[in-house]
Order: structure tokens, then sequence, then C-alpha cells
């Protein structure tokens, strides 16, 4: 049985202790949010996992994996002292790792606690090959995502365009990465995701797109290398209960929960 702690009880948490809930190798002990929302949280934690208390912090605790559902800021809040504490951690707000220095202060508080921290591929496909492609060497990762206009609200694409609209696809960002995480931080998992595992932030370009014609969240890519090439498109359908976020995001912390608790890994 793997006894894991959820950061996190939004779309993403709660869809994966869904699913969960009949899996009898693992078990939620303890689900982490903010005090403001805890009372939030209580009710949908009593219904999905009844035996995890919800708190505003980790304590003492010590699951055998925490796993990051939450935000930008929980890295530091509560990643990182969990990681120099021994604790295998797994995140999925990717986005937060274009951060300048986020990334070394995770890999040296993993090496700290002598763990590991797993980040995961979350609503993009083809990780696996992008990361082996880099070891040959990778000669261009282009990422292009298009979204419908309404997942744009509240970002700077809703001061240049009226979202509401738009009348066809319009390119909202062309440039690297690193910029485009700096711009659109809450979208910018992918394209942070793809550049961890291939060309960096800033070889890695990015192009964005509002689409009043698609009503999902179409992730493109296109790398070449010395392994060939390869293009990917996913069509992900956005969750009901936040329309930033892909379903499959949830899919993919599902299966990397059951990798660890599961027999067989796949
Ligand atoms: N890797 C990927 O492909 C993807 C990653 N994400 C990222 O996953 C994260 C969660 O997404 P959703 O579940 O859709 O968001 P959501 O807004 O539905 O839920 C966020 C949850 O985290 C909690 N929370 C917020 N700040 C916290 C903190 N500092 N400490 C503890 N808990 C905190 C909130 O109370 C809420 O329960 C976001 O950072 C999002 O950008 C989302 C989609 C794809
Ligand atoms: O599709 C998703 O779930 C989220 C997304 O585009 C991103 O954060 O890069």
């Amino acid at each position: 049985m793997l006894h894991v702690s959820m950061i996190g009880c939004g779309a993403i948490g709660a869809g994966v202790m869904e699913i969960l809930k009949s899996d009898p190798e693992v078990a939620f002990d303890m689900v982490v949010v903010p005090e403001a929302h805890m009372e939030r949280a209580r009710s949908t934690v009593s219904t999905l996992a009844p035996a995890a208390q919800v708190v505003s912090r980790l304590g003492e605790e010590r699951p055998d994996l925490l796993i990051e559902c939450a935000g930008h800021q929980a890295i530091s809040e509560h990643i990182i002292p969990a990681l120099e504490r021994g604790i295998a951690c797994m995140v999925v707000s990717i986005g937060a790792l274009s951060e300048p220095g986020l990334v070394d202060k995770l890999e040296a508080a993993a090496r700290a606690g002598r763990t590991q921290v797993q980040l995961l591929s979350g609503a993009i496909g083809a990780i696996d090959a992008l990361a082996a492609a880099k070891i040959g060497g990778l000669d261009a990762v282009i990422y292009t995502g298009r979204k419908p206009p309404q997942a744009w609200k509240d970002t700077p694409a809703e001061s240049a365009f009226n979202l509401d609209t738009l009348q066809e696809a319009t390119m909202i960002f062309e440039g690297s990465a690193r910029e485009a995480a700096r711009l659109y931080p809450k979208n910018a998992n992918v394209a942070a995701t793809l550049s961890l595992a291939g060309l960096g932030l800033d070889q890695t370009q990015v192009r964005l797109y509002a689409d009043p014609g698609v009503s999902e969240n179409i992730h493109h890519v296109d790398a070449s290398g010395a392994f060939g090439g390869f293009e990917l498109t996913m069509r992900g359908k956005p969750l009901a209960a936040n329309p930033k976020t892909s379903a499959l995001t949830v899919y993919s912390v599902v299966r990397a929960l059951g990798n660890r608790a599961h027999a067989l890994s796949i």
C-alpha cells in the first residue's frame, strides 16, 4: 500500500482522488491546502478520500510520496522542505520551474534528502521520446499551443485582443519558452515540460493561438535532431472544473501513482 499526501484539492487533485478511490493499493492520508481553502477541501475530501486529513502543512508526517497538484507557490512552500526531509515527491506545476534557479533548488533539496523528485508529463505526451532524443542531440523543438479564446482570459492576451469577439485563429505570442512562461505562467506547463526534457527554455520555440474554431486545448510539437524527427498533436479535452487544465493531466498523475503503487509499471 502506497501512502500518499496530496498538495492541492482543485480540478486535478480532486480528479485524481476520484479515480483512485477504488484502488486498494493507494491511500491518501493528508491533503494540504491553504487555510482559506480548507473548508471547501474538507467537503471534497469527505467523499473522495474520507480517511484523509485536510491540513495547511505537512508537519512531521512522512508519507511514502508527496504529490503537488496545487500551483507554483506550493513548490517552494511544501515540495522543497519535504525533499530536504527525504520524502519522495512528484510535481505537476512544471511551469513554476521556469523561475530562474528553481530547478537547481529542487535538485539540491532532493540530493540533500537522498531522494528524488519526478516531474510529471501532465497534459503533453512523448516526453519519453523527447528526453531520449536529447541524448543524441536535438536541433529544434517547436511547440504550438492552441486554445479557445476563453482559455486566455486573465492573461496579457486579454488586454491586447478582444477575446469575446475573435472571429479567426489569432497568434497571441511568438518567442522563446522562457518568455512564454514569464508572460503566461498559468499556461506555461507544457512549454516548460518540453523545455526541461529537450532544448531548454531559451532554445525551445513557442507559438500560442487563441482560436474560436476549437473547443479543446491543442498542443503540437515538432522536434528534430540526430535521432530523426517527430510531430505530435494532442487534442486535450478541458476539465469542467478548470478549462485551463486538460483532463489528461489528471490521468498522468493517476498513471504515475499507479506506477509507484503497483507491481507492474508502464
Ligand atoms: N503539467 C501540466 O501539464 C499541467 C499542470 N497544471 C498545473 O497544475 C496546478 C493545479 O491545477 P488545477 O488543479 O487545475 O488548479 P485549481 O485551481 O483547480 O486547484 C488548485 C488547488 O491547489 C490549492 N492551492 C493553491 N495554492 C496552494 C499552496 N500554496 N499550497 C497548497 N495548496 C494550494 C488550492 O486550494 C486548490 O485546491 C496548476 O499549477 C496548473 O498550472 C495544470 C494543467 C496541466
Ligand atoms: O493543457 C493544459 O492542461 C495546460 C496547458 O496548456 C499548460 O499549462 O501549458
